[in-house]
């Protein structure tokens, strides 16, 4: 176990990856999913098991050649492709990768020609800092225009996707020209971002769940929370793992000081 956490933790680069050849079966899931909710046809079913080549597999070089098409069937438009990419590579940083190497065939489909593919994959990498960049830009253009009605800046989306330090730039240039901070913070359970997200001392907390010990997060987190004093916003429809609203109060019970909105 310690060696699994040293390896887990070790930094390490990936010098030969292929995007269809490294889809998990998380994201081969996922893309499953995004087929169905897009009515696109994927005929991939039950084969999703035969991806995987473990040890003791007696399966010839030539036989796995074949099994690359059920991850080419699920990667047969540019959304199923752009979501390969950023799924697969918040998985090798997971891992502790810091710098990968991922090669891909550009592929062309009935859908998609080979720029496509290509551009996919571009703008899956680029994606979320651009938006950021453009989305910092235009809050403080109309915060500067119309200062009662734009008030802050808010941070969310997909908890599961992305690094909070790649945003605290615009954040912060955001603060600076005046506006306000929230941040979607342990909507899932994640110690060292909800960690970074506290340091960063925003003006409000959204979601705040899995920051109690008994809902995901951890003595740490929860006792930082309460000496920062950071209000938490809870929806009412928050996404407790597992947990009724009503267990709220109990599972994050007044401290006397922190603010708590349902
Ligand atoms: C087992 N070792 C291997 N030897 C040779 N080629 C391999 C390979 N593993 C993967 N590929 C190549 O990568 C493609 C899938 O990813 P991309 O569509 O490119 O992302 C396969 O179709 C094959 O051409």
């Amino acid at each position: 176990m310690a060696l699994d956490n040293f390896y887990h933790n070790l930094p390490k680069v990936e010098l030969h990856a292929h995007l269809n050849g490294s889809l998990s079966s998380a994201t081969l899931l996922q893309l499953k999913r995004f087929h169905a909710d897009s009515g696109i046809l994927d005929k991939t079913n039950a084969f999703i098991d035969e991806f995987f080549v473990s040890a003791g597999d007696t399966r010839s070089l030539s036989d796995c050649f074949q099994v690359f098409g059920i991850a080419h069937a699920l990667t047969s438009v540019p959304e199923a492709v752009g979501l390969a990419t950023a799924l697969t590579l918040k998985e090798f940083e997971e891992d502790g990768c810091c710098y990968v190497e991922l090669r891909s065939t550009p592929r062309q489909t009935e859908n998609m020609s080979r720029t496509q593919y290509v551009d996919a994959i571009i703008k899956s990498i680029e994606r979320s800092i651009s938006t950021a960049k453009e989305i910092t830009s235009l809050a403080i253009e109309y915060h500067n225009s119309y200062p009662d009605i734009v008030l802050g800046l808010e941070l969310s989306g997909d908890p599961t996707i992305g690094k909070f330090q790649d945003f605290v730039p615009f954040l912060n240039q955001a603060r600076a020209a005046g506006l306000k901070i929230t941040l979607h913070c342990g909507e899932v359970a994640n110690e060292q971002e909800i960690l970074e997200m506290l340091d960063f001392q925003p003006e409000r907390i959204g979601h705040g769940i899995c920051i109690h010990p008994r809902l995901g997060g951890s003595d740490k987190t929860w006792q930082k929370l309460c000496d920062m004093k950071i209000p938490v916003a809870v929806p009412a429809d928050a996404n407790l793992p597992g947990k009724a609203l009503s267990d709220m109060p109990t599972a994050t019970p007044p401290t006397g000081s922190n603010c708590v909105l349902i």
